[in-house]
């Protein structure tokens, strides 16, 4: 489903703060798997969710997603087959706009059409049902302003967003971890629930390693813009966080002490 092959990603090249982000990435992912993503701070997590979705662009290497060659492919071209969901609750939804209209546009995504905000009565019966499956109240509050919504509501919102149109792929950056423990969690079951629902190809950086042991099928681990471990369904089912510190730290040959700190998160 998702393809990336050698690529590489230099930020500032030439410059005195050149930084090799991304080396030489090799990434499958079977149609259905869902990855979770680890790494300390500046390991290059997400750089690579902004080479998948097109928000920047490899220097060598190509991504593919499905049959389709994406490597130089604009960001909105991609955003028909490529659901998001990012760590700050506002970055997903526009304020202004109403829970409705938020959908529609989520539901227009990539599509060549006027940017008319108009709802229709058919949409309005679909938004309300999809709103339902969420649990949490949204769906009699179709025309609230999404700037009312809390934190968690803003994110489940987000999150239905990213996913009701059946993407080839879904990117959770860190989708969490703004949110306080139990929202956190709801948002976390939300998103079990949704992916196993509509079979999603998925992707989710998380600094939490509770959470990318849980979660998913496969777990990738990040170190210097490359992939130092690559676990998978079986292995993944007995792993502990010690486990997970321990092959961290013997990969490195170092014991880093702040890594522990960023990695537990
Ligand atoms: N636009 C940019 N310009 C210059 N350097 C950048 C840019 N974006 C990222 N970097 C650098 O590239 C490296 C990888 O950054 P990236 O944000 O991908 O890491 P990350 O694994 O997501 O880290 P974190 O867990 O802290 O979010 C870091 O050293 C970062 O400072």
């Amino acid at each position: 489903m998702l393809h990336i092959e050698q690529v590489s990603k230099v930020f500032n090249p030439g410059s005195p703060d050149e930084k090799l982000a991304l080396s030489h990435i090799n990434l499958q992912l079977r149609a259905g798997e869902f990855v979770t993503i680890i790494g300390s701070n500046g390991a290059g997590k997400s750089t690579l969710m902004n080479l998948i979705s097109g928000v920047l662009f490899p220097d060598i290497g190509s991504i593919s997603i499905g049959n389709q060659a994406v490597t130089s492919m604009p960001e909105h071209a991609r955003s028909r087959f490529i659901g998001r969901v990012f760590q700050d609750p506002m970055a997903g939804t526009a304020p202004s706009m109403t829970i409705e209209e938020n959908l529609a546009i989520a539901k227009r995504r990539g599509k060549r059409r006027g940017l008319s905000f108009g709802v229709k009565r058919a949409d309005r019966k679909w938004f309300k049902e999809q709103l339902a499956t969420l649990g949490i109240g949204l769906d009699d509050r179709l025309q609230a302003k999404a700037g009312l919504l809390s934190g968690g509501e803003r994110q489940a919102l987000s999150l239905l967003m990213a996913t009701f149109m059946k993407p080839k792929l879904l990117l959770l950056d860190e989708h969490t971890a703004a949110l306080d423990p139990a929202r956190a969690e709801l948002i976390t079951t939300l998103t079990e629930r949704i992916v196993q629902e509509h079979q999603l190809t998925t992707l989710m950086v998380t600094h939490n390693m509770e959470q990318a042991i849980r979660l998913g099928n496969r777990l990738i681990m990040m170190d210097k813009g490359r992939i130092i471990l690559d676990i998978g369904a079986e292995q993944k089912r007995k792993l502990t966080v010690d486990k997970l510190l321990y092959e961290f730290e013997r990969i490195r040959g170092a014991k880093l002490a702040d890594d522990r700190v960023v990695l537990g998160g």
